[in-house]
């Protein structure tokens, strides 16, 4: 064979292998395509010229640049399909929560020995009893009244609700750092959301939120900590599945174009084996009681931190020896360290029969792994922005999710925490996937067999999977329909 020719079936076949590499593109989604990398190239020869490429920045300081992008802009637009690794509470920008939530009367405010924030609304006031070192409770309403400077106020609770700042990197010396800040947000925000008016409101609008970003269907990882009343009155976990399911159907129902929510019960892998076996009971009942709503377990919190799964291997083999069917979607491999047993948390979600990877940063160093999730046709939930932010990879060019977009390896794109991170829905870490991790030959194929992706790898039944795909089809041909008109 010819060099040139060897040489041209090498790159061909590399192009083939790539993420969407096989599907056919129509003669509309190839004069759309052709449009979307032209965008796509004047960017990144423009990045390459000034060396500033948004996806090898820090998020906060790309976002910005993002945001002035005209490929972004077309993400925006794009359907694409479900968000499959989300958190309860990280879903919906925080304005809402500090400039609607906190206003709300009988609002309580008070401080942690080490600074953090509290909130509880209660009345008749104070709550009871006070958290343990805490300040005393201030009213919010009297508070403010008081003070002399009230945006000043307000600015300050937004910066507690996010991770975002100016110098990230000096902030947050190291991946310990930044975890307790993140999980005290989680704190923070917790004793706001979990108050009933408010928890069916944040959940609505975090809806709206994706809606607008051209989501269809979300699969949310939920802790279902128990809600409160304004007199005290606590609620168990079936009452806060069963108001997501209303508040979804509801949604569903306003928005015939949206599919809806199914949630994954999760339990933080701090916790002991006992204590897990516990909520994997609950979530079994869950199932049994909500089976429209209720797809599975996993286990959150910082991985390098908590059990390994083979750790909690008695409670997570429960259901399997009652022939219980319990969908797993378990985090596994969130982390740097290398031949650590937590590392090996990818290996163990597969033995224990995970239905996707949450994160599977570590599943390029498994080729074992690497082979079962492929064979299995199990994929990774890849959430770029999510793992910059929390300091597992700086430059996104480095994502080892490169390597397996490069190679078709099953995957979706999802955002994990956008709140948190200062981003929205799922079109961010879209441009992090298409722009960074994907390479300059990430085309319009890539995008639409994420898209596809998502549907797919849903634990959506195999009847709604096809009404979601065909509902999904006809935005696509509208999409694709605009994009080639593009000027
Ligand atoms: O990327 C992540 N990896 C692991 N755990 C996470 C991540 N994002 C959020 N949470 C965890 O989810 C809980 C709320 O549902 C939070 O406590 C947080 O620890």
């Amino acid at each position: 064979l010819p060099l040139d020719d060897y040489r041209k079936a090498l790159i061909r076949t590399e192009e083939m292998l790539q993420i969407g590499g096989e599907l056919l593109l129509t003669e509309q989604e190839e004069l759309a395509n052709e449009k979307l990398m032209a965008l796509k190239n004047a960017e990144i020869t423009q990045a390459m010229k000034k060396n500033q490429f948004p996806p090898s920045m820090h998020f906060f300081r790309a976002k910005k640049l993002i945001e002035e992008s005209k490929v972004f802009c077309v993400l925006k637009k794009m359907p694409k399909g479900a968000a499959l690794h989300l958190h309860d509470f990280g879903i919906l920008s925080v304005d809402w929560l500090v400039r609607n939530v906190t206003y709300r009367p009988h609002c309580h405010l008070c401080f942690t020995p080490s600074g953090n924030l509290k909130f509880r609304f209660a009345d008749p006031a104070p709550p009871t009893p006070k958290p343990e070192g805490c300040s005393e409770w201030i009213l919010l309403e009297k508070y403010r009244k008081q003070l002399q400077n009230v945006t000043e106020f307000d600015n300050s609770l937004l910066r507690n609700f996010t991770l975002v700042l100016e110098d990230p990197e000096i902030a947050y010396s190291d991946q310990a750092v930044i975890w307790a800040r993140f999980e005290n947000i989680f704190i923070a925000v917790s004793g706001l959301v979990h108050y009933a008016p408010v928890f069916r409101e944040y959940f609505a609008r975090g809806l709206e939120e994706f809606y607008e970003d051209n989501v269809q269907y979300l699969e949310l990882r939920a802790t279902l900590y128990p809600v409160y009343e304004l007199n005290g009155q606590t609620h168990d976990q079936e009452w806060s599945l069963k108001t997501y399911q209303e508040v979804a159907q509801k949604f569903a129902k306003d928005h015939p174009d949206f599919t809806g929510v199914r949630i994954i019960y999760s339990n933080n892998r701090k916790n002991d084996v006992d204590r897990v076996a516990e909520s994997v009971q609950i979530a079994m009942k869950l199932r049994v009681k909500f089976p429209e709503s209720m797809a599975g377990f996993d286990l959150v919190g910082q991985e390098d931190k908590g059990h390994s799964l083979w750790d909690l291997k008695e409670a997570l083999l429960l259901p399997a020896t009652q022939g219980f069917d319990l969908p797993y979607f378990f985090h596994a491999g969130e982390t740097n360290w290398q031949g650590t047993s937590i590392d090996e948390n990818v290996l163990d979600a597969l033995v224990l029969n995970t239905t996707r990877i949450g994160h599977g940063f570590a599943l390029g160093r498994h080729p074992m792994a690497r082979n079962v999730s492929w064979n299995r046709d199990i994929p990774i939930e890849v959430c770029p922005i999510s793992n910059q932010v929390l300091q597992l990879v700086s430059d996104l060019r480095n994502h080892p999710a490169a390597s397996l977009m490069s190679s078709g390896h099953p995957m979706v794109v999802s955002s994990d925490d956008p709140s948190i991170f200062g981003a929205k829905g799922l079109s961010y870490d879209f441009y992090e996937a298409f722009m960074g991790i994907g390479g300059m030959k990430a085309d319009l194929r890539t995008l639409k067999q994420l898209a596809l992706n998502s549907i797919k790898y849903s634990s959506l039944s195999v009847d709604k999977k096809k009404t979601t795909k065909e509902v999904w089809q006809k935005k696509w041909d509208k999409f694709v329909d605009d994009l080639a008109k593009l000027l």
